[in-house]
């Protein structure tokens, strides 16, 4: 409180303009009013990333387990899979197949035991220590709750350490969720709220790389690409 005077005299003498904003928060402490003014002088983003094909590989840790433990069913590559659904695919492959497909990511670690998506996890870190930028880890849980949000957690925690826990968002619905910007596997992304405030940058996986891209709806190929330019195009 004592600083106050004298910072608001410095910034009545450097900039007239930057004074006229310091009036406005008079009655808040100095260090409030240095926070609010980066608020007033640049844009704060807010990234949401997706979990599930976009940090962890679901896709690639389904198709190991179900092989593994049916090995004398069918199942599909990878490079064949379409449509986010995997259940869907394999109940049209075999209609006991989608039940089957479903006790793999019903069953005790599967979700811990999901490896990384190359760069997924660099990127975030990266991107966490960026200047003006707040990532919050944005997933929805299947409804057999048993191991998935427990795992979830112990994912994040194991690959980001403990202090990243506080960037979980655990929805079933993520349009309720405000952001600037969503990476996403899921190519319909629909909820209660028909305009969410995000924009869908749609991520590249085995289910999603046949769709045409569609109007307006950007894309990211794989954390090698350029995540930085895109999350610099939303600062403008
Ligand atoms: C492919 C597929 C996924 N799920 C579940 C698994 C995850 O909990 C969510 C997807 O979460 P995201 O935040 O959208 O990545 O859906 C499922 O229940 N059935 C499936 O076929
Ligand atoms: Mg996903």
């Amino acid at each position: 409180m004592t600083l106050l005077p004298r910072v608001l005299g410095f910034l009545k003498l450097e900039s007239p303009s930057i004074s006229a904003n310091v009036r406005c928060f008079a009655h808040l402490s100095t260090a409030n009013v240095l926070a609010k003014m980066n608020d007033s002088t640049s844009k704060r983003l807010r990234v949401l990333v997706d979990m599930d094909g976009v940090l962890a590989d679901f896709e690639g840790g389904f198709l190991k387990k179900y092989r593994a433990k049916y090995p004398n069913e069918p199942y599909i590559n990878l490079e064949d899979r379409r449509g986010f659904w995997v259940s869907t695919q394999y109940g049209q492959l075999r209609s006991d197949l989608c039940a089957k497909a479903i006790s793999i990511w019903e069953s005790k670690n599967f979700f811990l035991e999901l490896d990384p998506i190359p760069g997924g996890v660099e990127a975030v870190k990266e991107m966490s220590k960026m200047e003006n930028t707040d990532v919050f880890i944005c997933t929805s849980p299947i409804k057999h709750y048993s191991h998935c949000p427990y795992e979830k957690y112990a994912w994040i925690e194991k690959h980001f350490g403990h202090e990243f826990l506080e960037q979980i968002i655990l929805t079933r619905d993520k349009t309720v969720v405000s952001g600037d910007i969503l990476i996403d596997d899921k190519p319909d992304i629909l909820g209660v709220e028909p305009k969410p405030s995000w924009e869908h940058v749609l991520f590249l996986a085995c289910h999603n790389k046949h769709l045409l891209p569609s109007a307006g709806h950007r894309s990211l190929l794989s954390w090698h690409h350029d995540w930085r330019g895109l999350l610099e195009s939303k600062r403008q």
